[in-house]
This record gives structure tokens, sequence and C-alpha cells, in this order.
């Protein structure tokens, strides 16, 4: 891309900045009529679409190959590389290849299936026996494996019908008496009566209803909106959505299935036809690509002369009834599964209008009829573009469309209309699409089991959870919903639906905004506007960027060098928009003292009345305290607190490795009571020197250090954020943890405020996200069960 940004002569790149949304046609039309006269413009487009030499096409000669060393690991014991190799066979294994007797990918299943069986991984075994049978309904191996594992979970009703199978469709003599044997045991087994499981994994259906119909409305600073026509409770579900179309980013692509982005399980399952994406099940792999693997059932058909209740057994486990008839199936990646590889290399944003592309072409509206802007009517923001940003646009719009045309041929012509359309549509799935995140909970391995006890208390406390982006979609009506740093409703997904909820009652008319990344009590106001005019070219105009807030003059600030004064000296880096905002106030003012163990909501008024009430003699600026008006040497205390802030990183490291000495725990220490003489007693760093310092102490078994530690962090977490709020009930969590480590029984306090915060965020999917709710409830329940025995 570089290289072919360079080629282009100046003219053209002038003519390509100075455009706006209505030059695009002939900008376009002149930068392709100039590409196409590039030798290396065409190499790069061949390099992108090129069959042979691309890297998704299935390769039968190197899936044999994988399947050979995945079985010479599984004879020496090494189990996990010969799941891996397994797995990378069956990605890249032509379903309608033969290997020896059967089809290649239904022996792949069969021989990963006896492999979760070996390593006790009974459900994923049947799914991939299924897998097999599907392919290959007479797989007589397949149904023995699968009678097994049935027998080993104690489904011996099904095992018995699976071994039935299997010694029917058996050829060798010598096989079928092994079988018989061996469903003789099982037959003396069987004591239940449990039938065919339906054990494939099954994307969960989250029937919250959605009361309210939001109205969109007009704000002549932030374009279109949402409100509500009635009054919201907080907790309740505003708005509930499929993605339009959705794509997952590539640094997912091993770990999360491309349809539902869930993380995968060990039994993934390929696509049919290229050797890119990977499904958790089957429904996700029929939803994306719209084909089951039945599809491609070898010849060798059901023997007629068995007897009808296997004949019907048969059918009832080969058969797939995986669509989901309430979501639409639109094979999203079928126009990226032809063996080319350009969405593997494009960056995702150009991936995801290749989707909504096809998804139009494929809809069947006539590309050039078709009104594929107006339809999905998204804003755009293509004049606060940078000129090299344009330039950019220009060439992924006229590659993106060469090589969608691969797929398409005439359906989709490349002229200045598609062009500019295309052009257009990038830029408004930069500022519109979501990034779908996924919740990261691994570290919870370290959780106790129903019986355990926190032995392992170090352990526990690395207990934190983080947002992880997984994917990228667009979701029309979503799209409507403006951005504020201080945002009264929360998104989050599941599988890959948006839910919004509200996390404070809203008034009626109230405008419902979300935060697109940044808020107040996690970022300074001017590292804010900065993030969102790199990102989404906007200057914020919320409330938390244009009116005064406690937390914007906190997070950063000094203390004051008045021992007797809690005021607020300002770091210089808050010049542009704190003293702004002060300054913009009328009749500035000399705050009034800020306590800090006043609550944040009486802070904010003592902050604003202050600013009213009091004359205009008050000098803003940074280094004078807004309270007494003394004045801190600025360089000093920014000396101090960067010597300080690097002992902290060391211990961060340590945390990571595991290894905290004393030396650094004692010099960790000390730079904590640095931090506490010189910054604000609300100051971001002090909350993160002390959550540090409370992991550290977790780590070496000092847990009451921890828990003191901990506490302090939430103590600052809560005047920044507000106590209600989820960053609040993250820390919670890693108190909760210390404490039930401890057997400190306020742990059931902390649990059951975290819930309520976590209701108020998830509402009824609050256990489904966090799964270990229940695990800390019951364990505060058992400490507070045991306290009253004692
Ligand atoms: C996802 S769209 C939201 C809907 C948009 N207002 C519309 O009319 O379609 C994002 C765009 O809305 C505007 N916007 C959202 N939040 C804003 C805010 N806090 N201040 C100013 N503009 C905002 C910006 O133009 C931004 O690029």
């Amino acid at each position: 891309m570089e290289k072919l940004k360079s080629m282009v002569p100046d003219r053209l790149k002038q003519i390509v900045a100075d455009s706006n949304a209505d030059d695009l046609h002939s900008t376009s039309s002149s930068l392709l009529h100039f590409l196409n006269k590039l030798s290396q413009f065409h190499q790069m487009i061949r390099d992108l679409t090129d069959l042979e030499a691309s890297l998704c096409a299935k390769n039968k000669d190197a899936a044999l190959e994988f399947k050979q060393k995945a079985n010479k690991c599984y004879f020496n014991g090494d189990y996990d590389t010969a799941l891996a190799f397994y797995t990378r066979a069956l990605r890249i294994a032509p379903i309608n290849a033969d290997d020896m007797d059967k089809n290649l990918v239904a022996t792949l299943y069969l021989n990963r299936a006896s492999l979760f069986h070996k390593i006790g991984l009974l459900m994923e075994c049947v799914r991939d026996c299924n897998r097999a049978l599907q392919i290959s309904p007479s797989y007589a191996k397949a149904w023995y494996r699968r009678g097994k594992a049935n027998a080993a979970l104690g489904i011996y009703k099904d095992a018995i019908h699976d071994l039935d199978v299997a010694k029917n469709v058996e050829l060798s003599l010598g096989g079928k008496k092994q079988i018989e044997n061996e469903l003789k045991i099982i037959v003396d087994q069987y004591e239940g009566t449990r039938s065919v499981q339906h054990i494939e994994n099954t994307v969960r259906n989250f029937n919250e209803p959605q009361q309210i119909n939001l109205l969109c409305v007009t704000d002549p600073d932030k374009g279109r909106g949402m409100v509500s026509p009635c009054d919201i409770p907080q907790a309740s579900l505003v708005h509930k959505e499929e993605p339009y179309a959705l794509i997952i980013l590539k640094s997912c692509r091993d770990t999360h299935c491309h349809y539902c982005l869930n993380e995968l399980p060990k039994d993934t399952v390929p696509c049919i036809s290229c050797s890119i994406p990977l499904y958790c099940s089957q429904h996700c792999q029929v939803q994306a690509r719209g084909e089951t693997i039945s599809c491609y059932r070898t010849k060798d058909g059901v023997d007629d002369s068995l007897p009808n209740n296997l004949k019907e057994y048969i059918a009832e486990v080969t058969s797939c009834s995986d669509s989901d008839p309430d979501v639409e199936c639109f094979p999203e990646h079928k126009h990226e599964c032809l063996g080319v590889h350009w969405p593997a290399v494009l960056p995702s944003d150009v991936v995801l209008a290749g989707r909504i592309l096809a998804k139009f072409i494929s809809q069947k509206r006539g590309y050039m009829e078709c009104n594929l802007l107006g339809t999905l009517n998204l804003s755009q923001s293509y004049l606060q573009i940078s000129p090299e940003g344009k330039l950019e646009l220009h060439i992924y719009a006229i590659v993106l469309l060469i090589c969608l045309q691969h797929s398409f041929g005439t359906e989709l012509p490349i002229n200045g209309i598609s062009l500019s359309q295309t052009i257009i549509l990038v830029s408004q799935i930069r500022v519109n699409a979501m990034a779908v995140v996924r919740m990261k909970s691994t570290d919870f391995h370290c959780l106790p089991d129903q019986f355990g006890k926190f032995s392992n208390i170090g352990d526990a406390l690395t207990c934190s959870v983080d947002q992880v982006p997984v994917g990228q979609a667009i979701y029309t009506a979503g799209s409507l919903f403006n951005h504020s740093c201080q945002p009264n409703i929360h998104a989050y997904f599941l599988s890959h639906t948006l839910f919004i909820r509200a996390t404070e009652h809203v008034a009626a008319g109230h405008p419902l905004e979300l935060s697109y990344g940044p808020q107040v009590g996690q970022w300074a106001c001017e590292d804010r506007l900065n993030f969102l005019e790199d990102k989404y070219s906007f200057r914020c105009q919320c409330i938390g960027c244009s009116q005064l807030n406690l937390s914007d003059l906190v997070l950063k600030a000094f203390h004051c060098v008045n021992p007797n004064c809690n005021g607020v000296v300002l770091d210089h880096c808050l010049d542009n928009s704190e003293l702004n905002k002060l300054k913009n106030f009328p009749g500035v003012p000399r705050m009034q003292v800020l306590d800090p163990f006043l609550k944040v909501d009486e802070l904010k008024n003592v902050a604003h009345l202050a600013l009213e009430l009091t004359n205009n003699s008050f000098n803003v600026q940074s280094g004078s305290c807004l309270n007494c008006g003394s004045n801190c040497d600025l360089e000093a205390s920014d000396k101090a607190r960067r010597k300080a802030l690097i002992c902290m990183k060391r211990l961060q490291d340590a945390i990571v490795s595991k290894e905290i000495s004393t030396t650094i725990l004692s010099d960790a220490s000390r730079a904590l009571g640095v931090l506490r003489s010189i910054l604000h007693g609300y100051n971001k760093h002090i909350a993160e020197a002390e959550d540090n310092l409370a992991q550290a102490f977790s780590l070496v078994g000092d847990f009451r250090s921890a828990r003191d530690h901990c506490k302090a962090s939430i103590k600052i977490l809560e005047m920044l954020y507000g106590s209600d709020h989820i960053a609040v009930g993250h820390e919670l969590i890693k108190l909760s943890t210390i404490q039930l480590s401890l057997g400190d029984p306020s742990a059931a306090d902390t649990i059951n405020r975290l819930g309520l915060i976590f209701l108020r965020y998830y509402g009824s999917h609050a256990d489904f996200i966090f799964p270990y709710l229940q695990t800390l409830k019951r364990e505060a329940n058992n400490l507070t069960q045991e306290g009253r025995v004692t």
C-alpha cells in the first residue's frame, strides 16, 4: 500500500486530498485510470486473488501430511500436539477427497474423536463422531467410537444403538465379533432410559423482551441520536439488535468462532470450502456458510436390509437440523472462500465493507439500482479525513471492488458510482462500526470449585476481568446512539447480538448515550477529546467534556503544598481542557475545600456551588491551588512523580512474572508514600499504585495488606467514577476474593454490592456473562454458615 501511494503523482494526490463527498465519482475514476497503467498494481491484485498461491485454499496433500504427524504424536502420547495437527488437517482437507477407505474429512473427525475419548473429552468425542457420520453414515468405526463414548457418559441406550449399527455395518467378521462382545458388556451395564442426546454446541437464546420503542431525534451538535418517549427505569433493556454485517478480528481468528465470536471449544469445525474460518459448532458453520457437511455424504448409503429402528436411529443421528429459523441465514463468508486471501490481508474495515457489498448483491437488489448508502443511512465524516487517509480510502475501495469482482463478476461493476459509494461506505464504517467485545475471565480458573477453599490465595487475586475486542460489526439502529463520556446506557454482546441497557433512571426525552471508549474517571478530558477526534473525527460535546466535573479536575492533579488544604493543583497537561472549562464558568471561582471524604455527588455540588457563588479574583492556572491559591513547584513534583512511577512499573513487571522480591515490594510501598504526598488524594496514579500493591501483597501471601490497598484503590475509584460504576464492580471482585481468602465475613456484603452493580449493567444476563458470581455467592454463603456454626 505504501509503495502504491508513493507512486501516485503529486497532482493526482492533491486532487484526492481536496476532494469532498460529491467529487468522489471523478477522483476515484482518475485514480483507477492511473493505477490500471501500473504493473505493480496488477501484481498486487494477482497476489490477493491468485487461487494457486492463496493461503486459504484447501490442500489435500498438506492435510494428509498433518494427519500423519497427528497420528504419530497420538501414538507417542503427545496428545496436545496431535490435537493441534488434526485440527490443522481438518482445516485444509477438501471435503470430497478420498482417503483410503473413507472420505478424508470423516477420517480426520474420527481420529480426533478417538483422541478426545483418550483424554476424557467425551462430549467432544461424540460431536466429532456425529460429524464423521454425517459425511459417512455407514462408517463402522465412527459408530463404534460413538458407542464407547456414550457408554462412558452413561448414555447406555444410545451406546447400545450405536454398537448395534456398528456391528451391522462392519464388514469383517472379526470386527463384528469384537463389537458384539463390547455390546454384551454395555447391555449388562444398561440401567438408564436416556435417549438420543443433542450435545452439539448450540447458541443460547436470550429472550429478554425489549419493552421500549426508542425515537430518533436530531441534536444541533451531535446529529441524530436516540431518546425514549417514556421514563426508563435503571437496568432496563432499551435495545437489542443483530448485526447487519460482522467480521472477526484477525488476532482472534484461531481463538474465537468466526460466526458467533464466542471462544472456540477444542472440537472446532472448519469451513467446508476454505481453510480460514473456524466455528464453535455446526450451527455456526451453517449460519455462516449456508451449507451442511451432510451435503457431502459419501455414496455408500446405509444398507437397506437394516432393521427399521436402526435406520431411523441412523437418520436421527446423521441429520443436520442445525440452521436457526429465527436468524436470517446470510452466508456472510461465502464470497471470501473461493481460495483467495484478500480478506486475510486487507484491513478489517475494508473487509467489513466487502461483506456489506456482498450482502447487497446476494440479496439480488442489483448493485446498479440499489441505493446502498441510502439504505444503510449511516453518518459519515469524509471531509474530516486527512489527505493521506483520503488517498488510502480511494486505493482500498478500488482494490476491494476488483477483489470482489472475482466472486461476483459483472454483477458488481467498477465505475465512478460503485467506487464513490465504496469510499463513503468505508468512511462510514470507521465512525459507525462497533467493536464486539468479550469479557476475559480466563483467570477464573483460580476460583475454588464448589467444594474447594481459596487455598492458593495468591491466585485468587488474579481474578480480574477485562474486555477484549473480538470483532467489528455494523448495527444499523445501534449506530444511531451518540457518545457520552458520562454515559447513561451500556452496550454488551451475547454471541454477536448487541444489547443496550440503561445504567441509571433516564427521564423521557433525555438523550440515551453510550461510551465509544473513553469515560470520565478513566481518562482526563484532554485525552478523551484527542482519542475521539483521532478515531471518530468529532470534537466531543458531551456533558463530561463541556462542563466542570470533579473527576476531570483531580484525575491528574497534584496535592496543595499547604498541609492544611485539600485543594486541587492542576497539572500542565490539563491547561487546555480543564482551565477552559473553569474559565467558561460564569463568575470564576474560589473552590471550597475538596474534602477527600465527601461523597462524590456532594463534591460535585461543592464545586458547582463554589464556582457560581464566589468572586472573580481567583487565578485559574496550572501550578496554583484552586482552593487556597498556594503555588506548587510543578517541576519538582513532576520529577518525584516520574521516579515513583518507575518503581511502580518494576512492581508491575514483577507481578506479571510472579517474582516479587522484598526489595521491589518495599521500594514500591515507599513510592506509594511519595505519590500520596505529592499527588491529589484522588489522582488515578494513586489508585493504580494501590491496586498494584494489593496484587503484589496477595501474591506474597500478605492478605491483610492486600485488603487494605484494595480498599484504598476502591475508595479513589468511587470518587472518580461514582460508587455504582462497573469499574468499581471489577475492583470489588478482587476485594471479595481477598476477603474470602481471609475468611472475612464482610465478603458477603462486598459480593452483594458487586452483584447489584453487575445487575445494573447486565440485567438478567449478569450470571451468564460472569458465571463466577454464583461461585462467589456460594463461597460467601458457606463462610456465613461456618461463622454461625462456630
Ligand atoms: C455512530 S454515529 C452516531 C449517530 C450520528 N449522530 C448520526 O447522525 O447518525 C457517530 C457520529 O455522531 C456524532 N457524535 C456522536 N457523539 C457525539 C458527541 N458526544 N459529540 C459530538 N458529536 C457526536 C459524530 O459526528 C460521530 O461521528
